[in-house]
């Protein structure tokens, strides 16, 4: 027999006034890291002052434990990249050494960096020095490499620790990339088309292009606005996942594997997705994790070194590798590492700002001063070149940069170009004449045409020379500039600036055929030579000298082949090349979806015809699963701790609120006349809880473009991102939304008893953290903010009316609309928590009786509850007998809620489960469906 409650105040203030006084301590902790994040300055001085206090004599010192607990975001020229955070966030951030151990006095005037005793390189930047010996200051922990077990080196950084796994093979990685860069890298592409389907039919984009490039060179791809050169460039990243794609790629004559290929390239896109709150230096850290190899669990014992040829190689090569660098590294014992990290940030010449934000607006809306755009761009490009890829592509790489900052980002690339061995190609706008200089070779587009690939130097005699169209610098300017406005034909030009220019589509197919005719020739001319050449090898022949390149690949100005087999395949090749295009169109024009998809994969998973290039083994990812987790934990703690609108706003936010609601349900009655309050009660706290994600809806979608975008790049496996999503973010959900239902029930005085705050919180944190799932889910799927609220509210709407609040089942006019509050979590949430609270409890009758408006509630709310309202009981209820007792239990029975907390529990927990399943899985199809 339930007792009745004796208390006379059900108030609870040992519950509700510790929780209410930590929420605001803790909210003004992250509101000083805001301003300390957004008023560096103002910081600074602050903390000027403070320490010319704590250095005059008599006066208070700040213990040094308490300014350690300080965490310190915003000093000097921006934000140390060294985060301290709290919850489950911090042991991770530990891990990666970004915790700040210590605010020194001087940590904010940046110690000069430790250089390698070394070295002999000065500071500063040098143009194409990425693998010169400057500038390090990543320590390898001291004496064996191989001792270091734990594969990670302390970099230093301002003074502070920041681990990056496996530093101390970056050095090596790169060296090991560069030995792998022969001379005669190249990568070669044929016949690409490209036809996208669109509202209005099929739509070509690319015909029939061919091209090549080679280690050492930077080449230009130029075109007016359309041409396609983002397309080709897409293309050749492999990134492509729309549109109908043919044609081949070749890398060194070999057939190019995706997931090898992906390892030797890096692709710069037009628009960066860096998180505004981080700094140059963290963005750098980050990919660096995800990019640089780290050996799969399988290798982890066999690879100290962690390198990804040893990784990636056969079981012999890496046996041989390993070998080789246990020698090197015994040699090297006490040698002090390069940062990989710092190194780059000094070649794009941003290593003043490796502790700037990038800054930006935040998903909130707020501006943060950070990178101007032409350091953006260069950061983006060093994010680029992190991983000494051989061929860097750039789209648009000096878009939005004034000329100078261009210019300065155009000779970095063309150090790395040269200096390095690297392929760069590049998509770009009007060059200004500096920058035009500074390309090797140019691949001339327009309306998806090729019009001329080769030397830059040939492009002029081969537009003038071969096809009749005069260029006059004088009048016309730049040859990139004559020649861009040589290929526009949408728009009308002036007769007399520009003489005899292309007007017509046709004219640009003229010139496509006549060139490609040319290249194509001298390609297979090449090829057969080849062919013959293996031939002879074969048969014991020995060739005499090299063999004679076909006119365009001999470098400086065209030529026509003119021997006799040029001349042969000249003619051949004529022949086929009238319908080749048109055929090739059609052919992909035609294709289903289906085989669409299948056909554009240019790469060709698992080939093992492939010298270096190719390993049927490669996994997918640069990295381990584990260190992706890692790193991407560590960016969403730094994305949590950073963003103050989402740490304090939230937890004050969902505190007075919860502070709103118990006062205006303070100290509720403990007689019977309070269950009509806590029914009320009951509801408004899950209303609350199903609301509140609302306000993080910007968080999700700019989530959802971070996400497609490193996605695009290939950078991390979705599951390894989801997991860290999860791990960095659900602690904070569960602690504010606890933090609130604390608050609320000692307020309120709901049902006392410990089992019964824990069953009640545990059900109202569930609530919340399924309702920000079903708003992330909804982020993920749909196209914009605007649909994802519509879907977010209808789903909670739906919930609302399926709680059993409003309406009891039983009595909903159209019965079988009933069914659906088994699709309802509120529906189990709401009877989860009435069973907790009004489940086998007994009201004491009020002291008065039960005044009317109460008995007149219970009839109206109870017509079916005999035992409660016969009218003998009733009379009971509202007279003042001694020992009149309202069974709640009853009410619960009304409603038709009697499951259990575990099953509830259980239902709550699959609930959660089902959304995370559908996020996780939407993340998958939005990847697919949303990249180019
Ligand atoms: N996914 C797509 N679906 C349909 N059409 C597309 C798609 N992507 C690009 N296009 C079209 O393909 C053509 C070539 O686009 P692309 O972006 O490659 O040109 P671009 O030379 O890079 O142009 P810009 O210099 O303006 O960036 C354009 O007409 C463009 O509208």
């Amino acid at each position: 027999m339930a007792q009745t409650d004796p208390l006379q105040h059900s108030v609870i203030p040992a519950l509700w006034i510790p929780v209410a006084v930590f929420t605001h301590v803790f909210a003004a902790l992250w509101l000083l890291r805001a301003f300390q994040l957004m008023q560096p300055a103002e910081w600074a001085k602050i903390k000027k002052i403070l320490r010319l206090r704590r250095k005059t004599p008599g006066s208070s010192t700040v213990p040094s434990s308490e300014a350690s607990t300080w965490p310190v975001l915003a000093t000097g020229p921006g934000v140390q990249p060294n985060v301290n955070v709290g919850s489950s966030c911090s042991s991770s951030l530990q891990e990666w050494g970004a915790t700040s151990s210590s605010t020194d006095s001087n940590s904010s005037k940046y110690p000069p960096v430790t250089y390698p005793s070394s070295s002999s390189s000065t500071a500063g930047s040098e143009v194409g020095s990425i693998d010169g010996d400057a500038h390090a200051v990543a320590v390898l922990p001291a004496g064996d490499v191989h001792a270091a077990g734990a594969a990670k080196a302390t970099v230093l950084h301002a003074g502070k620790q920041l681990y990056l796994p496996h530093q101390h093979s970056i050095q090596h990685h790169k060296q090991q990339q560069q030995q792998q860069q022969q001379p005669g890298l190249r990568l070669t592409w044929r016949s690409i088309g490209c036809v996208y389907k669109t509202a209005a039919g099929s739509k070509p984009v690319l015909h029939d292009v061919w091209g090549e490039a080679a280690a050492g060179e930077m080449q230009a791809l130029l075109g007016p606005s359309g041409a396609g050169k983002s397309s080709l460039l897409d293309i050749l990243a492999q990134r492509k996942a729309t549109g109908a794609v043919a044609g081949s790629l070749l890398l060194d004559g070999q057939p190019v594997t995706r997931s090898a290929y992906s390892r030797r390239i890096a692709y710069v896109p037009q628009d960066d997705n860096f998180s505004p709150i981080m700094t140059s230096l963290e963005v750098l850290a980050f990919h660096a994790a995800m990019q640089l190899p780290g050996c799969s669990s399988k290798h982890a014992q066999a690879c100290q070194l962690q390198d990804v040829a040893v990784c990636t190689g056969s079981p012999e090569a890496q046996q041989q590798q390993q070998q080789q660098q246990q020698q090197a590294a015994s040699k090297r014992h006490s040698r002090v590492g390069e940062l990989a990290v710092q190194e780059v940030l000094n070649t794009v010449g941003l290593s003043k700002h490796a502790s700037t934000l990038v800054g930006g607006r935040l998903p909130g809306g707020l501006l943060l001063r950070g990178l101007s755009s032409g350091e953006r761009r260069r950061l983006s490009i060093a994010v680029g070149v992190l991983a000494s890829p051989s061929i860097l592509f750039l789209d648009e790489p000096t878009s939005g940069l004034d000329s100078f900052a261009a210019l300065s980002v155009m000779s970095h690339l063309q150090g790395l170009a040269h200096t390095s061995r690297n392929a760069v190609v590049a998509a770009i706008h009007q060059p200004r004449s500096a920058i035009w200089s500074l390309f090797d070779k140019v691949t001339l587009l327009a309306s998806g045409l090729l019009i001329y690939h080769g030397p830059t130097s040939g492009m002029v005699p081969w537009l003038s020379g071969q096809l009749g169209y005069s260029y006059e610098p004088a009048a016309h300017g730049l040859a990139s500039d004559w020649a861009l406005d040589l290929v526009v034909v949408e728009f009308a030009k002036p007769g007399a600036f520009h003489a005899r220019t292309m007007t017509t589509l046709a004219e640009l197919q003229a010139a496509a055929n006549t060139f490609k005719l040319q290249y194509v020739c001298d390609q297979l001319y090449n090829d057969e030579r080849q062919q013959q050449q293996q031939q002879q090898q074969e048969a014991g022949a020995t060739v005499q000298g090299s063999l004679p390149g076909g006119p365009f690949s001999r470098g400086g100005s065209v030529e026509l082949g003119t021997g006799h087999l040029s001349q042969q395949m000249h003619h051949r090749h004529r022949q086929q090349n009238s319908h080749a295009t048109q055929q090739q169109e059609q052919q992909l024009a035609e294709l289903p979806e289906q085989q669409q998809q299948q056909q554009q994969h240019l790469g060709h998973e698992g080939s093992s015809s492939s010298s270096s290039s190719s390993s049927s083994s490669s996994p997918a990812y640069r990295t381990s699963w584990l260190q992706q987790y890692r790193a991407l934990t560590w960016r969403e703690c730094v994305k949590v701790t950073r963003n103050p609108a989402d740490v304090a706003g939230r937890l004050l936010t969902f505190t007075w609120v919860a502070l709103l609601v118990g006062l205006i349900y303070y100290d509720l009655p403990t007689d019977a006349g309070s269950i009509r309050q806590r029914l009320n009660l009951l509801f408004a706290t899950l209303c609350f809880f199903v609301l509140m994600p609302f306000v993080n809806m910007s968080l999700y979608t700019e989530d959802k473009g971070s996400y497609l975008a490193d996605r695009a790049a290939g950078l991390y496996a979705p599951s390894a991102y989801y997991a860290a999503k999860v791990t960095a973010t659900v602690p904070f959900s569960t602690l504010t939304a606890l933090c609130a239902g604390l608050v609320q029930y000692g307020m309120t005085g709901m049902r006392p008893g410990a089992g019964h705050i824990f069953g009640h919180c545990s059900i109202g944190v569930l609530t919340f953290l399924i309702a920000v799932q079903v708003l992330h889910l909804s982020a993920t799927l749909t196209p914009s903010q605007d649909a994802s609220f519509m879907l977010g509210i209808g789903w909670t709407t739906f919930n609302l009316v399926l709680s059993g609040f409003f309406i009891p089942y039983k009595e909903i006019r159209f019965a079988p609309l009933a069914n659906l509050r088994f699709l309802s979590a509120l529906h189990y949430a709401f009877e989860g928590m009435v069973q907790i609270e009004l489940g086998g409890r007994r009201f004491a009758c009020p002291a008065a009786g039960l005044d009317s408006q109460s008995a007149a509630f219970l009839t109206q709310l109870l017509p079916g509850a005999a035992s409660l309202l016969s009218p003998s009981r009733l009379q009971q209820a509202v007279g003042t007998q001694q020992g009149c007792a309202v069974d709640s239990s009853a009410v619960a029975a009304y409603f038709g809620m009697s499951r259990r907390f575990g099953p509830t529990i259980g239902i709550l927990l699959g609930y959660l489960g089902l959304m995370h399943a559908a996020t996780f899985a939407a993340l998958l199809l939005v990847a697919r469906r949303e990249r180019r």
